[in-house]
């Protein structure tokens, strides 16, 4: 029996069901793929055309709502619109069936399904799709909204999670708290949070309390009479009251003093400002989105940051990881930075090869997306031929790295015993955990008893 060429994605979290799936359909057409994990989903149409998605309508354990299958619905229709959707479910519900092919989906299926049923609904399916060679000029560029959410470019779980979560909360009033390394988007993130809010005609005043000094900080953000100070020759208002009706994005909260962290809490509570020299309160209507790159949990335990203060900011937390922990965007990501400088300094031709990808892939990235777009912009400067090479681009060694550097040529310079080597590992172990005889235990490759044994022989 020849096969249909037809690419078939089935997404369930049920492995029973993928495996079934898999066995049966392999049999009738040319390529099977399964996942039980739908935010996978954006990468996998991202990695080649997918003629039709078989998908499940629920994937939290007890859901029977039916609300996630049609938002991986709606995210495939927009994602990829030549891709066929066949939904499945075991809840018999002729409302959500007629729902979701209001929706785009082809057709609907029952669980359990019968396989002759299947196979004919799928052969329906994929002859009605577009065959790879016709997809239409327009259809490609549609797609290409597969990784464009806003100005965020990313096709990662992780950051379809960052996506989903903007989705849900934008239009509610609730305090958001980013938190995130530096250059991984917070700002991009507080922006788009903003624009899809009800707000989003009112301003949009961001402050960065990193740059604010202890004595200007109230007058900063909660302005102040004319006369109260000596440079204050007149009554002017705050970035709380600039940001009436809008938003209020107060960047890097995490470097705000103990002091300046109670005057903010103050103002939070009570909902209004008193502008410095005055004792006048003011009613604020303020959308609060604040950001950092410290960790406020663990500045809470220390004492250096209010907890009253944190439950306050962190209604809803959205947390953007480091570029190195989403590989799959770094591709995407530097193709969109080489197409903004090739434009920017006249290098049309410009293009990178397969080695420097690899290099950029495999990069630590510290300094993340901010990074990588100083990184493209010098190397397209640098870049003599038409291909962007890796040495174009400086690569920081990475602290490990570094510090296995630093461990050789000072072995190289002393005479060590097995023994000194030894202690200076426990003790570097020690100080990298605090102490935390697990911690360092695990790190070392040993037991707990051993690394006490280790501890008293050297008398640490
Ligand atoms: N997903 C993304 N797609 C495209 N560009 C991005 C993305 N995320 C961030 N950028 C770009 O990277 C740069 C850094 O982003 P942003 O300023 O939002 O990071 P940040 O986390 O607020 O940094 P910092 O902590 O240093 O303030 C900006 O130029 C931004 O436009």
């Amino acid at each position: 029996m020849s096969k249909i060429a037809c690419n078939i994605l089935i997404v369930d979290d049920e492995d029973d069901i993928l495996m079934a799936g898999r066995l049966l359909l392999k049999q009738h057409f040319t390529s099977v793929q399964t996942t039980s994990d739908p935010y996978k989903i954006p990468s996998l149409l991202q990695e080649q055309p997918v003629d039709v998605v078989l998908l499940d309508m629920n994937y939290s354990t007890g859901a029977t709502s039916s609300k996630e299958g049609l938002y991986w619905l709606k995210q495939i229709r927009q994602m990829s619109p030549n891709t066929s959707v066949i939904l499945m479910t075991a809840y018999g519900d002729i409302e959500l069936a007629v729902r979701a092919l209001k929706e785009g989906a082809a057709d609907f299926v029952l669980k359990p399904w019968q396989n002759e049923k299947l196979v004919a609904i799928l052969k329906s399916a994929s002859q009605k799709n577009n065959s790879k060679e016709t997809r239409t000029a327009e259809a490609a560029e549609k797609n290409d909204t597969v990784y464009h959410y806003g100005e965020f470019i990313g096709v990662s779980p992780a950051m379809q999670r960052v996506y989903q979560t903007i989705d849900k909360v934008a239009g509610t009033d609730a305090n958001v708290l980013i938190l995130g390394e530096n250059g991984t988007g917070k700002e991009v993130a507080a922006r788009a949070l903003h624009r899809k809010s009800k707000r989003a005609n009112k301003a949009f005043e961001k402050v960065d309390l990193g740059a604010v000094s202890t004595t200007l900080f109230e007058s900063e953000l909660f302005g102040h009479a004319k006369g109260s100070f000596t440079d204050a020759k007149e009554d002017r208002a705050g970035r709380f009251e600039a940001a009436t009706d809008g938003t209020l994005f107060l960047d890097e909260i995490g470097n705000l003093s103990l002091a300046l962290q109670a005057k903010l809490l103050t103002v939070l509570q009570s909902h209004q400002i008193i502008r410095l020299g005055t004792n006048k309160p003011r009613p604020i209507n303020i959308r609060l989105i604040c950001a950092t790159n410290m960790p406020l949990y663990e500045m809470v335990r220390e004492g250096s940051f209010r907890q009253d203060l944190l439950y306050r900011i962190n209604t809803v937390e959205i947390h953007l990881p480091p570029l190195r922990e989403r590989r799959e965007d770094i591709k995407l990501l530097a193709e969109h930075f080489l197409r903004i400088y090739s434009q920017k300094y006249e290098r049309p031709n410009l293009r990178m090869n397969q080695n420097t990808l690899r290099r950029l892939n495999e990069y630590h990235w510290p300094g993340n997306i901010r990074e990588l777009d100083h990184a493209m912009e010098r190397a397209v400067i640098l870049c003599d031929g038409d291909e962007l090479q890796a040495d174009d681009f400086y690569f920081a060694p990475s602290v490990a790295a570094q510090e296995q550097r630093q461990m050789v040529e000072s072995l190289a310079d002393n005479d060590y015993t097995l023994d000194t080597l030894e202690k200076m590992m426990v003790q570097k172990a020690l100080v990298k955990h605090s102490g935390n005889i697990t911690h360092a235990a695990k790190e070392l490759g040993i037991t707990r008893t051993a690394l006490y044994r280790r501890i008293e022989k050297h008398g640490l």
